[in-house]
């Protein structure tokens, strides 16, 4: 009798050969696929008649036999005693556990869908040897039945299963670019993912190996990171590096032309538009609830400004911000007048409740009134602090609470993971003397977001289950890429400074024209950002 193999989660493939590139066969796509290192393989058929996925499933096995990777079947127990494969994955609708355990005997895989804490409980009770925790966002796969989780319903479930003896994957919308965001978030005191289970973006690709091998060293990347220290640490990432990194995304904004989708307060809503446009991204200002999830399945990224409350309004937000992240589009928040009154300090917290912001960016009175450190508003302006410990304590507490990138704009902005602090030393002090300059840089960190999640609809706007694909840039390697991100800002900073230097700058009037100018010059021609840009990490206890 076999004994029940020792499995290795990091990258599971589920099969559909319906999105097979053109040109591309099935067996030596999933050969390609292994020799990425795929580590797990689901032969998922829902449409085979009996004998011919029977024969699929053996050809199957031949090739996952000779990569020493285990074969799992979907739903279909006969398929998997006819083939002796390794192992079979159920959902909440198929052959109870119980019964599959019955039919394939201890030493097989069983793998369970579960979409919530009972669910889970009950498979680890059942004895399942994996959970298939999901969907984790929307996909156009398969359609769902449930809500997708997001990365924070992931890590509830996680986190309830303290230390059950069971492996864990996480599957559903899963592709290159939100595996770290996925694995970071969900990496919490030694408990983190297994793997990732994958279905379109591998067998959609054109460069299968390639792919899995990129998707392998990043799952790898955050298991081992967690292992070592429970929660993953960060690097104090070279800055040389990271200014490299913003002069080579500037371009990439204009090429892809990223919808960015604003609800913003009335004030700034033309600036913010036209700061969209300058960078080259495509801006939408669009505030109807009934439009929120039509953008959202084709939206770069989502920027929820606070600053008009008004019921329907925040009402829209909040969707918006729940609709982008079952998308898995960054959402971009800024609290306006976070704690400058009561009504706005109950929308602020509704906010941060019931939504999952991937950065939250505000100014010194915002982000240390929602950190409970005494910030304040006099109206919309900040009242911050000149102490750098305190305002740096302010965004670690603050991202580490809402697991998200969280910034503080001011003279010298501030930006925290929630591990890490980075101070940014450019822009000038004409900044503060024009309205809305730092819903502005919410802007261009919406801009920097969404040039690397671009989407192009294969149907019409409202078309949820369209064919649309991700184009997954140049930075799908970099890890912290959500982090960095926020040092974007720095391009609005030097915009500010270039403009202000110029001739036909008079003042606040004349240095709004500006700074749009220089931020368009500045899409044009990132090098200048190479001399420029000043910014330095903190050393925080
Ligand atoms: C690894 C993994 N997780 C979840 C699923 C979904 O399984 P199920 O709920 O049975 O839905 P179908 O795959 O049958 O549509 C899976 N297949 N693999
Ligand atoms: C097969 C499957 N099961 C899901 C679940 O939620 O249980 S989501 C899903 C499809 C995942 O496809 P993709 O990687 O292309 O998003």
């Amino acid at each position: 009798m076999s004994v029940k193999p020792q499995v290795d989660y990091t990258l599971y493939l589920v099969t559909e050969r319906s999105l097979l590139p053109n040109g591309h066969e099935f067996l030596t796509h999933l050969e390609s696929c292994l020799k990425g290192g795929v580590t797990l393989v689901q032969l998922r058929e829902k449409n085979l008649d009996t004998r011919p996925f029977i024969d699929l499933a053996r050809k199957t096995k031949e090739i996952t036999q000779r990569y020493n990777v285990p074969l799992i079947i979907n739903d279909r127990v006969d398929v998997a005693l006819a083939v002796d494969a390794e192992g079979v994955h159920v959902g909440q609708d198929d052959m109870t556990l119980a019964q599959v355990r019955n039919f394939i005997g201890p030493n097989k895989i069983i793998g369970v869908s579960v979409n919530n804490v009972k669910e889970a409980q009950d498979a680890i009770s059942g004895g399942a040897d994996y959970l298939g925790i999901g969907a984790v966002w929307f996909t156009s796969t398969k359609k769902l039945s449930k809500k997708p989780l997001g990365v924070d319903g992931v890590q509830a479930i996680l986190q309830a299963m303290g230390d059950a003896n069971v492996q864990t994957v996480a599957i559903g919308g899963i592709n290159q670019q939100n595996t770290p965001q996925l694995m970071a978030k969900t990496s919490v005191d030694g408990r983190h993912l297994d793997g990732i289970a994958v279905v379109s973006a591998i067998m959609s690709s054109t460069e299968p190996e390639q792919t899995c091998k990129d998707f392998a060293g990043v799952v790898r990347h955050y298991v081992n990171k967690c292992a070592k220290s429970g929660t993953p640490i960060q690097e104090q990432r070279d800055t040389k590096e990271m200014i490299e990194n913003i002069i080579k995304l500037v371009p990439t904004i204009r090429q892809k032309g990223p919808l960015v989708h604003h609800i913003t307060n009335n004030v700034v809503i033309n600036d913010n538009a036209n700061a969209t446009l300058a960078l080259g991204a495509s801006p939408i200002m669009a505030t109807h609830p009934e439009d929120v999830k039509d953008l959202a399945a084709v939206n770069g990224a989502m920027v929820l400004n606070m600053g008009t409350v008004d019921e329907t309004i925040t009402n829209a937000m909040v969707l918006a911000a729940q609709e982008n992240v079952t998308h898995g589009n960054p959402v971009i928040f800024d609290p306006v007048g976070a704690v400058a009154t009561n009504l706005r300090k109950k929308v602020s917290a509704r906010f941060l409740q019931e939504c999952e912001f991937t950065v939250i960016k505000g100014n010194a009175g915002e982000i240390l009134g929602l950190a409970g450190k005494g910030g304040k508003s006099r109206g919309v302006d900040s009242v911050g602090t000149d102490d750098e410990s305190i305002a740096a304590q302010a965004v670690r507490e603050l991202a580490k609470k809402h697991k998200c990138v969280v910034g503080m704009t001011g003279v010298i902005d501030y930006i925290s993971d929630g591990q890490r602090v980075i101070a940014l030393e450019n822009g000038h002090e004409l900044m503060a003397s024009i309205t809305g300059s730092g819903c502005m840089a919410t802007t261009v960190v919406g801009c920097f977001a969404a040039s690397k999640l671009f989407r192009k609809l294969g149907h019409s706007i409202g078309n949820h289950c369209g064919v649309w694909n991700v184009l997954i840039s140049d930075f799908c390697h970099n890890i912290d890429t959500v982090f960095t991100d926020h040092a974007f800002i720095t391009t609005l900073n030097i915009a500010s400074e270039l403009a202000a230097k110029r001739e036909d700058v008079q003042g606040p009037g004349t240095f709004r024209s500006a700074l749009i100018d220089e931020l368009y010059k500045l899409s044009k021609a990132p090098e200048t950002i190479r001399s420029a840009a000043r910014m330095r990490w903190l050393d925080l206890v």
